[in-house]
Formats: C-alpha cells, structure tokens, sequence
C-alpha cells in the first residue's frame, strides 16, 4: 500500500533537501509508492507551491501524490509518518525559555492532531528544536498513540560524532560504527565512542583502542560535536540543513527496515525508567536495536564508566528542567 508521509515546516531550509529524497525513494525504497503532505504556516502558502511545483518538475517515479497544506486537520489525517520539522526558529537575542514557550504550543497542537486524525500506528519523528522537549510535548498531547511511537532526532549528532572519528583514524565513514549520543540534542549531549568500533578489512577493532588519545577522545571530540550545530550556525548564518536532512533519512530508514545484525544507532526516545538509571518521563537518547517494521528495543548491559555516568546524568538534568518549563506553558 502506498505510504502518506507528512513533513512540517516544509517551505523551510530543512524540507528543500528532506522532500526531495523521501520522494525519490532513498528512504522508504524505490518500489514503495509514496504520498507526501506538506505542511507549513499560511504565510509561506506561496513558497509551499513553488516546492510543489518543483516536486512535480522532477517527475519522480515513486512520488505518487502530493498534498500541500496549512491546516493540520487535513495534514495529520491517515498519516503513517509524521516528520516533525517546523518550529519557531531561535531569533537574535531569544532565550531557551522563549524559544521553548513558542513550540510548546506548536507541539502541542500538533500532539493532539496527531491523537485526532492520524493512524493509531503512525511513527512521529521530532525534529523541530528543542527536539527532545518538542517531542514529549507531543508525546503528552497524543495518549492514545503508543509512547514508543514518538522519537527525536540526535542522528545527526551521531554522523558527526562519526564523521570525528573516521577522520582522525583516516577511513572511510562507513568503517566507524556503534558511536553512541546520549541524552538531549543540545550541547550537554554525551557522545560516547566507548563500545564504538572500527572495521579494517576484516578486522573490527575498538575506536578507543585505535585512536590511542584519551584526552582528545575525553575532551575535544566532545565537545566538538556538542558543539558543531554552533559552529555550523555561525559559519554559514542559517543552522544545519542538508546534514540535518540526511541524518532525517538515515533515522526514518532505519526506523521502517531495521538495524542490520547487532549494529544499532541512537534516537531519542521515551525513557521508561528502566536504562541505564535514567529517570522516567523524558525523551533521551539510547542506542537502540530496530526490528524491520519498526519495534525497536534500547541495547542494555553496556558498561558506563564514571565519566560517562556523570556526563549521562548532566544531560538527563538539563531535560527536566526543560520539562518543567514546558509543562507550565502546556496548561497555561
Ligand atoms: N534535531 C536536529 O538535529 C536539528 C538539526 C537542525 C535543525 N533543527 C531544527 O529544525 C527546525 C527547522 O529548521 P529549518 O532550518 O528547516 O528552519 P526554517 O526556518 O528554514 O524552516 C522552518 C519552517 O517551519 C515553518 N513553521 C513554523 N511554525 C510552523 C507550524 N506551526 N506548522 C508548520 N510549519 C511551521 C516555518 O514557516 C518555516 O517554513 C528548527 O527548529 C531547527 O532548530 C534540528
Ligand atoms: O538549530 C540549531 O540550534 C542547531 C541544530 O540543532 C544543529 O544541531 O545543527
């Protein structure tokens, strides 16, 4: 059957690149016939059609429909994908508090849209920062949809974390597996490559043991990637959106079909109190195993050192303070 994907905030920088690929079949396959909504605000209902139009112009064999939109009534119905990328952008001068106020009500809109008129099965990805906090808003909004059906994106905090070390070994990025992000998307994020590992040919062996640098592994490393959204910002004065539409496709593909073996790959997800000593009631990224279809299960029994205890507990904090702002601005 064909899939009906929704992507918000699809007149925007992220979507340009997003929309293209999922209609081109680099997510769901070449041969799943694909229906794609596109919502934004009504002021962007002119630039929406120029990206409709250019839909069209590329004439792509598995996009079957196209549904552009500015009510969420007719965004979210029948859905089988939500990809959550529209917010309220960070201006000069905002603080988190505002930024996560203005997307709290976005959120939690679209929360009960999705509980209203999408499929009981859809699977919801949360892009729209504060990615983590947006998605609990949603989450909060939908009870009647399964809390393992809401995720967020900190896959492109895990290509980077990736992309680090492949360069410092020089290999390809496709040798690095197994870097694992945990917590929130933001810059107390914990990028661990302790049960990473590098394939040489036929051999696999740990990052740790080839990198041979504690030091840097410990401090520049992290920060560098905790950091790179900043960097990407400042650099270029727009934040990340070609990687960001990348790592959407690599979590929604791996998300429809499935890990491979026992690789696995970090999302955010609802944290029920059972890994790793992470509190209930946040969405905190773990690495996770997916089923082909999409059930997916948290990798537990991984040995977390001191380091890494009190790097995993900093970021868990930081999500319920973010929790507890958000809840206010939720019943107000
Ligand atoms: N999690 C991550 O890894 C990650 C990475 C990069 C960017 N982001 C975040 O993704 C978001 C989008 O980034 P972008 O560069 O595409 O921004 P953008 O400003 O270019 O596009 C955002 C679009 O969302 C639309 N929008 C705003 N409110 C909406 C609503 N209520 N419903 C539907 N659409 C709405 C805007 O009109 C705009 O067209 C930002 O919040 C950004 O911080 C997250
Ligand atoms: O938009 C941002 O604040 C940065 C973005 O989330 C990124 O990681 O590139």
């Amino acid at each position: 059957a064909d899939l009906k994907v929704l992507v918000t905030g699809a007149a925007g920088q992220i979507a340009y690149s997003l929309l293209y690929s999922i209609a081109n079949g680099d997510v769901f396959g070449k041969d799943q016939s694909v229906t794609l909504v596109m919502l934004d605000i009504a002021p962007m209902a002119g630039v929406l059609e120029g990206v409709v139009m250019e839909l069209q112009d590329c004439a792509l064999p598995s996009l079957k429909k196209v549904i552009s939109t500015t009510t969420v009534e007719e965004a979210f119905a029948d859905i089988d994908y939500a990809i959550l990328v529209g917010a309220m952008p960070r201006r000069q001068g905002m603080e988190r508090k505002d930024l996560l106020k203005a997307n709290a009500k976005i959120f939690k809109e679209q929360g009960q849209a999705l509980d209203k008129f999408a499929k009981k099965t859809v699977k919801v990805l949360v892009v729209g920062n504060p990615a983590n906090t947006n998605c609990l808003i949603a989450l909060t909004a939908a009870p009647s949809i399964p809390k393992d059906n809401f995720t967020c994106l900190t896959r492109l905090d895990q290509n980077r974390a990736q992309s680090q070390i492949a360069a410092r070994l020089g290999v390809s990025n496709d040798c690095v597996s197994n870097v694992i992000i945990w917590g929130n998307h933001s810059s107390t994020q914990y990028p661990d490559v302790a049960h990473a590992s590098v394939k040489c040919g036929d051999t696999e062996s740990s990052v740790v043991s080839c990198v041979k640098d504690d030091n840097w592994l410990n401090g520049e490393f992290i920060t560098t990637v905790q950091k790179r959204g900043g960097a990407v910002i400042a650099a270029r004065k727009l934040s990340s959106a070609m990687s960001a539409a990348k790592a959407i496709c690599d979590h929604v593909r791996d998300w429809h079909f499935g890990t491979k073996g026992d690789k696995w790959t970090s999302m955010g997800i609802y944290s029920n109190g059972s890994n790793y000593g992470i509190k209930e009631g946040i969405i905190y990224s773990v690495p996770v195993r997916i089923a082909p279809g999409g059930a997916f299960t948290a990798v537990t029994g991984l040995s977390i050192s001191d380091f890494a205890r009190s790097k995993m507990d900093e970021t868990a904090e930081e999500l319920f303070g973010e929790k507890l702002m958000a809840m206010e601005f939720m019943s107000s």
